[in-house]
């Protein structure tokens, strides 16, 4: 049977409606989800990137990988999570906190740490005066309100913890808890950080107990020894933290407290590696081996853990060069 001009028209017409159907719907759904959720705006999501950097990028960190990379997935992979996701890096200086908000940022967002989407917080430089606290709450508030209107997939990371002012921390609050909205805001595509170094010691003394035991650092768990636990009753507990009392642990509002651990030689030595390669030179482990040497290790017999972790390895690998 020969089509008819007329059939094939009446059937590219059908055609189009159809598409211009399936697309509005789309849309409307879309704008129906970013009026009750806010928009969640352009996102550069690679779950493989985020596994690899966070495997092959972080030196000696086995326990902060593993836990980070499972949380960030899970709440990826959520389309109507309950909550924001909370995260607390706790360990002792140049262990790799901020590498790891880095990573995240990386391999969520579009221009990485630089997105818009990427918002950073350090307590003596954005919250520096106690008189000016109660400008700094409405400020804070403001500004995390205003980023997830636009955004709903924000990321907020705040550094140095251990100074923030515990009443400041406890106005995150609400946007922390199960709320679907506050003030027609959901904040529970959002992704809070907050690092410190609150904490370290006692991930430092577990680390040398394994080591003393003859036991592989691998083998450290989350609730080895309840060590997820102390860290979380150490800061509530400690004046000097800006978790001091704070109704954000009391409500359980942090999904996970995530150990850093010390870094040992070989780790900085990889730490001297990378950094070579960052900037351009070929790898000279002779030169690696006298930028590890030189930095100062604990405890001061055993020289087992680096004091300063991997910071300042570029500026000593400059001094060498
Ligand atoms: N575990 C690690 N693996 C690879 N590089 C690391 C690691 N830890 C630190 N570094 C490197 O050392 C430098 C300092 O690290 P970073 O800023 O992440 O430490 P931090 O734990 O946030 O320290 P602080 O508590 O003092 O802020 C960075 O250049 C980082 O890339």
């Amino acid at each position: 049977m020969a089509v008819k001009g007329e059939d094939v028209f009446v059937c590219i017409v059908f055609g189009l409606a159809l598409v211009g159907f399936v697309y509005v719907t789309v849309r409307g759904v879309g704008i129906i989800c970013d009026y009750f959720r806010g928009p969640l705006c352009p996102m550069a999501y690679n779950p493989d990137g985020l596994g690899y950097e966070l495997k092959n990028k972080l030196f000696g960190q086995h326990l902060a990988s593993r836990v980070i990379l499972k949380a960030v997935k899970g709440f990826m992979a959520d389309p109507n999570p309950s909550k924001p996701l909370v995260l607390s890096l706790h360990g002792s200086s140049g262990t790799g906190k901020n590498l790891v908000a880095k990573i995240i940022a990386q391999n969520l967002f579009e221009g990485g740490e630089f997105s818009s989407q990427v918002h950073l917080f350090i307590a003596t430089h954005h919250f520096p005066h106690p008189a000016h606290l109660e400008t700094y709450k409405v400020q804070l508030q403001q500004w995390i309100r205003g980023n997830v209107s636009t955004c709903a997939r924000s990321m907020f990371i705040f550094d140095e913890m251990d100074k923030m002012n515990p009443v400041l921390t406890d106005t995150l609050k609400c946007f922390l808890d199960h709320y679907a909205q506050v003030d027609g805001v959901s904040f529970t595509h959002a992704i809070f950080l907050f690092l410190s170094n609150q904490g370290g010691h006692l991930i430092n003394q577990m680390a040398l107990e394994f080591w003393e035991a003859d036991r592989q650092r691998e083998e450290i768990e989350l609730n080895s020894q309840g060590l997820e636990t102390a860290i979380n009753k150490d800061v509530f507990n400690n004046k000097n933290s800006g978790f001091w009392r704070s109704s954000l642990l009391d409500s359980h509002v942090v999904d996970y407290f995530v150990p850093f651990l010390p870094l040992e030689y070989k780790h900085v030595f990889m730490c001297a590696l990378a950094e070579m390669s960052a900037l351009g030179l070929a790898p000279d482990t002779s030169m690696a081996r006298n930028v590890v040497a030189d930095m100062p290790y604990f405890p001061q017999e055993e020289r087992l853990f680096s004091v300063k972790g991997c910071k300042s390895v570029k500026q000593r690998l400059k001094y060498y060069i």
